[in-house]
């Protein structure tokens, strides 16, 4: 379990991470999810002890990362594939990184053949594709057996495969009982992988749900309904309070009802159906609708021109890193 609790970070004038409170439970792949700078890296460090909370705390288990004797063996975390020795072997990057933890050796390989890595051990890190990186840190994330996993931007650069392979493997670390944060600014690709979302815009929390909820919630419902008495139904429709009713395609589109009382206004006017489905906005919709005033620049087109829109007002700069 991962509790943060008014979390901020400021790098001089620039907030980062903005009173932030969310909690991200074991058994599910949890989403975290904004647009870029929304401030998902600086709270994965912030976990982590990478990075200190001008105001506010997180904690890992109860404790913060800095308390747990070992870390590895509590929270693994995959941050930047290639931070690693470049002239290292896969193998020995992490025999160095267990023996740091007191993890038994026999260990490494286990979790290289886990990951895929097992023929390619024995080569340098630093000659590894992205992918290949990508794999060797989860590898690292993997080899003191944690309950908790943070990933950010795991399937960045990857191929379809490598995404399907991710994919798989956080299902299966959260099936296992296990707490899986995992941020993506690939909404499909979270809409398909993540069963709960905690959604930030400029350092704030926009919203914390399931997935599902969450796109519900943010694009709204509409159920499509056909009838041979479109007319008759239409009026019925547009007279219960609540209902907002368009026509398309020869079909009525009805917000603000259920699909249960769209059926059910129908049949107190015998009204035969032809068809009544609940249509479902996707993820990507409901994170725009969402997100828009939290995304930090908007890039847009101003004649010839593309220029960027500063939200603290300093047009087309990037804060400092
Ligand atoms: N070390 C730093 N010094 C100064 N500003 C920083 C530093 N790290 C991050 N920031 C700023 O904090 C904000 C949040 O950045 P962060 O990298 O956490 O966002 P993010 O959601 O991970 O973005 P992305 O999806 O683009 O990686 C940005 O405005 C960024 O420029």
């Amino acid at each position: 379990m991962i509790e943060a609790v008014g979390l901020t970070k400021r790098y001089g004038r620039t907030v980062a991470v903005n009173e932030l409170s969310f909690t991200v439970k074991p058994g599910r792949v949890t989403g975290f999810l904004g647009p870029n700078g929304a401030g998902k890296s600086t709270t994965m460090r912030m976990i982590l002890g990478l990075d200190r909370p001008t105001a506010g705390d997180v904690l890992v288990d109860g404790r913060h990362y800095r308390d747990l004797p070992r870390p590895l063996r509590h929270i693994g975390a995959l941050l930047d594939a290639k931070w690693v020795h470049p002239n290292r072997t896969a193998r020995a990057h992490l025999r160095w990184l267990a023996k740091s933890n007191n993890l038994p050796r026999q260990r490494v390989d286990e979790v290289l053949e886990l990951v895929g890595l097992g023929s390619v051990a024995h080569r340098n890190a630093g000659a590894f594709s992205l992918g290949m990186a990508q794999r060797l840190g989860i590898a690292a994330a993997l080899l003191g057996d944690p309950q908790i996993l943070l990933f950010d931007e795991p399937v960045n650069g990857l191929d379809p495969e490598g995404i399907h392979w991710i994919r798989q493997l956080m299902k299966r670390l959260a099936a296992e009982g296990r707490t899986v944060f995992v941020s993506s600014h690939l909404l499909s690709e979270m809409a398909q992988t993540a069963d709960e979302l905690v959604v930030i815009g400029r350092g704030r929390l926009i919203d914390q749900s399931s997935t599902a909820r969450f796109v519900e919630r943010a694009s709204g419902t509409a159920v499509r309904v056909r009838s041979p008495q479109l007319e008759r139904l239409r009026t019925a429709l547009a007279s219960t309070s609540g209902a907002g009713v368009r026509a398309e395609d020869g079909a009525l589109v009805v917000t603000g009802l259920t699909s249960d009382q769209v059926g059910e206004v129908a049949a107190a006017q015998g009204v035969v159906l032809h068809e009544l489905s609940p249509q479902r906005g996707s993820l990507e919709e409901a994170f725009i609708r969402m997100t828009s005033g939290a995304v930090e620049y908007h890039a847009e087109e101003s004649g010839e021109h593309l220029h960027l829109r500063g939200a603290r007002g300093a047009e087309g700069t990037e804060g400092t890193r």
